[in-house]
Formats: structure tokens, sequence, C-alpha cells
């Protein structure tokens, strides 16, 4: 069993709470291992209501306390972070950014430091299934590259990509958990139209969802081939496959993807 990670988590919000509870239920950092930096009382209100073990210090004390530092701010206050002076504080650190659209350029000139690794992952890191994509800057090690997937890959399964792969995978998997909970949500409305009470429609949506993820990654069919297999000629799912091609539910998905991989671009270059 490795040794816990000494991890800087900057930013304790929404992405940050997700990988820390998600990385500290899987022992790859403890209570013990982790510093906190945040600077929301309401999000630090969470923290001590809900992990009053996890240290919450100021960034100095905490990068000094640590070998990886992981910045989950929003893209704008990454300047902010990067400007606060820290007295080569960065030096022998791996330092790690979640921000949508900050590039490995900007992270490294801003720090002043080229050991850096742009993640982008997602919320379903909380519960040990998020999916992240990542790309390293020149200095980056193998070593350090272990360290990262041993961080990321304890919430879930982490990708190298290069850095021009990064805002498709924001479309894809960084958004896409919120795609995922309107469809849900739509199913669950769905039934609810249909007459079913509320928590029976939502548990059958909910499950419907995860257990068709799950025959797509277990078999490996392709979800083509999966969507036929339910589809009996002239009965009830081509009628409604039919309806949501009528109403443009692959486009409209398509183009969301599209949406959130450009707006990942244009923060990207408002730095
Ligand atoms: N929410 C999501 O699903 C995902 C978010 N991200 C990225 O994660 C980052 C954070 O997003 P969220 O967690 O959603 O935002 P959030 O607003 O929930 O959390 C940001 C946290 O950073 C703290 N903060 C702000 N400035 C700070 C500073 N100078 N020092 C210490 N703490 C500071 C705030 O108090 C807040 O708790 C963003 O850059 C976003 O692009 C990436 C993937 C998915
Ligand atoms: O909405 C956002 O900007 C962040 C990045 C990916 C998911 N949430």
């Amino acid at each position: 069993m490795n040794q816990p990670i000494k991890l800087t988590v900057v930013g304790g919000g929404q992405m940050g709470r997700a990988l820390i509870c998600g990385m500290m239920a899987a022992k790859t950092v403890t209570a013990e291992s982790l510093r906190l930096v945040n600077s929301s009382a309401i999000s630090g209100q969470w923290w001590s209501e809900n992990h009053p073990e996890v240290v919450i210090s100021d960034l100095e004390t905490a990068v000094q306390a640590s070998d990886v530092v992981l910045l989950a701010v929003k893209p704008h206050a990454i300047a902010g972070v990067a400007k606060q002076p820290l007295s080569g504080c960065w030096d022998g650190k791996l330092v790690l950014s979640v921000a949508a659209g900050v590039g490995l350029e900007s992270l490294c000139k801003g720090i002043n430091h080229r050991r850096v690794v742009r993640v982008m992952p997602n919320t379903p890191s909380l519960v040990g299934a998020g999916a992240s994509g990542f790309c390293c800057a020149e200095d980056v090690t193998e070593q350090d590259r272990a360290t990262v997937e041993q961080l990321l890959g304890a919430v879930g399964i982490a990708i190298q990509v290069t850095e021009s792969q990064m805002d498709a995978v924001t479309g894809v998997s960084g958004s896409g958990p919120a795609y995922v909970c309107l469809m849900v949500e739509a199913l669950a409305d769905g039934g609810v139209l249909a007459g079913l009470p509320r928590p029976i429609a939502m548990q059958l949506a909910t499950q419907t969802v995860f257990g068709t993820a799950k025959m797509i990654a277990e078999t490996g069919r392709h979800p083509g081939e999966l969507k036929d297999s339910v589809a009996s000629p002239g009965g009830t799912t081509i009628a409604a496959l039919a309806s949501l091609e009528h109403n443009g539910f692959r486009g409209a998905v398509i183009d969301a993807v599209a949406a959130s991989a450009r707006r990942s671009r244009e923060l990207g270059s408002s730095k």
C-alpha cells in the first residue's frame, strides 16, 4: 500500500470537495496528509460541519507541508493565487490545476514553475467514479505522472491527452455530469407524466442510467448495438427513439459538448 500523498488543495468548493472526499475515501490522502486552503466562509462552514478533521490553513503553510498542490479555484481566481508571494514555495512541488480553459503556458508563467499538470476532472470523483483527462508541462517527471495517476486513479479513470484535447475533455466529461443529471431528471419527469409517483420514477431513472453505463463499460459492446437490442420491431422503444430523433436529441447533445469546449477555449483566451 502506497503512503498517503502530502497534498494541498486550494479551493474547497464543488470540485475540491469531490476530489478531497473521493481521495480520502480511497485513503490516497488522509486528514494528516491533507491541507485545505479556502477563502469562502460558506464552503469553510461546510468543511467544519462535514469534515472537521480536514486542516484548513493559509497558502504558504499548506504548500510548505505538501509535495503536491492542487489548484481548484475558478479560472479567474488562478492568477490571484499565483500572485501570492510564496518566497520560492513552489520549488520542489508538483502543481496540478483543474481550472477549465487555463492552459499550461499561462499556469507555468503565473507561478514561474514548470512542474505543472493541467487536469479536467469531474464531480463523480466524489463517489470514486470520476473521469479525468490530464496533460503535463515539460518539467513533469515519470514519477510525477505516476503520482497524478495515483491521485486521480483513486477517484476514477485518468487518461493522459494532449493539451489541444483538453477543451474537448471538458465538453465530454468535465461538464458531462450536468447533461446526464438533466437526462435523469427528464426521464423521471416523463415517468411522472405517464403516472408514476415521483420517488419511484426517480429511482427507476437513476438505476437505468447507472445500469446502462455499467453495461456499456463491462460488455465493451457498442452503445448502438445495445440500443438495437432494446428496440423490438413495431414496439415501444422504437416509437420513443423515433420521437427523440424527430426532436434532435443527438444533435442537441453534440452541440452541448461543442458549446462547452468552445466556452473552455474562451475562458483560456480571456486570461
Ligand atoms: N464543478 C465542476 O464540476 C468542475 C469544476 N472544475 C474546475 O474547478 C474549479 C473550481 O470550480 P468549483 O469547485 O465548481 O467552484 P466553487 O466556486 O464551488 O469553488 C471554488 C472555491 O475556491 C475558493 N477560492 C476562491 N479563491 C480562492 C483563493 N484565492 N484561495 C483559496 N480558495 C479560494 C472559494 O472559496 C470556493 O470555495 C474551476 O476552475 C472549474 O473550472 C473542473 C471540472 C469540473
Ligand atoms: O462549468 C464549468 O465551467 C466547470 C468546468 C467543467 C465543469 N464545470
